[in-house]
């Protein structure tokens, strides 16, 4: 499985069991808060879920479970991969997704060869405080053509009236929380989402 455009971060398993049989085809399980074997629980069942779907799930932060689980991608940010053991990791065959918010965090994620790169926060956001002020869609582009080939992820602020100009600026896959979780309709906004980006990617 790849990544896919539409790029669905969540923080429970629960979401996950509601939204990916709707058609998502590449989910983050980003869990935040809790006890180890509650989190490994999630992974497990998110899991089965998203292999039942033909979905790419991907872990955030938790390496050592996602290898124990048998899953095969997480995604690290630049804190993250300061302590994680990048050949364990490589070893145990798990594709990489790291985050960036600038130059200097550009090139220590294209040091650990990642299989993707993601940018943030293009347009403010609510999920979280960030000392990054909104990066624009410029900076997409500028980001595109540092990395090349490796697939260029947009996070941050991300709804569906703004993804014509994070992929017409060169971004690969577009990374959504708020405008999804926080819908008053999650289901009817992710099928939004999946009929929006396919007019991007129409062989996705
Ligand atoms: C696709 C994607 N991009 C960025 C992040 C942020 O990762 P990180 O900086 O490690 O912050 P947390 O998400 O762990 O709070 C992400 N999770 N996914
Ligand atoms: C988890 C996360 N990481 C970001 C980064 O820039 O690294 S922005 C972000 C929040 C994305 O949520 P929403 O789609 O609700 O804005
Ligand atoms: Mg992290």
């Amino acid at each position: 499985m790849t990544l896919d455009p539409f790029y669905l971060i969540v923080d429970s398993t629960s979401w996950i069991r509601r939204l990916v049989p709707l058609g998502v085809k590449t989910v983050q399980l980003r869990i935040k808060d809790r006890a180890l074997p509650e989190i490994r629980a999630e992974i497990r069942e998110a899991a089965a879920i998203c292999k039942a779907h033909a979905c790419q799930l991907i872990v955030n932060d938790y390496w050592q479970v996602a290898i124990e689980e048998g899953c095969d991608f997480i995604h690290l940010g630049q804190e993250d991969l300061a302590t994680a053991d990048l050949g364990a990791i490589r070893e145990a065959g798990l594709k990489l997704g790291l985050s960036t918010h600038d130059e200097t965090e550009l090139a220590v994620a294209l040091a650990a060869h990642p299989d993707y790169i993601a940018l943030g926060p293009i347009y403010p956001t609510i999920l979280k405080a960030m000392p990054w002020a909104p990066q624009g869609l410029e900076r997409i582009g500028a980001w595109k053509a540092r990395i090349g080939d490796i697939p260029l992820v947009a996070i941050g602020g991300l709804t569906v009236e703004r993804i014509a100009g994070v992929f017409e600026n060169g971004a690969d896959s577009t990374a959504v929380v708020t405008d999804i979780t926080r819908n008053s309709d999650p289901e009817r906004r992710t099928r939004e989402w999946i009929a929006a980006v396919r007019t991007f990617h129409r062989e996705g």
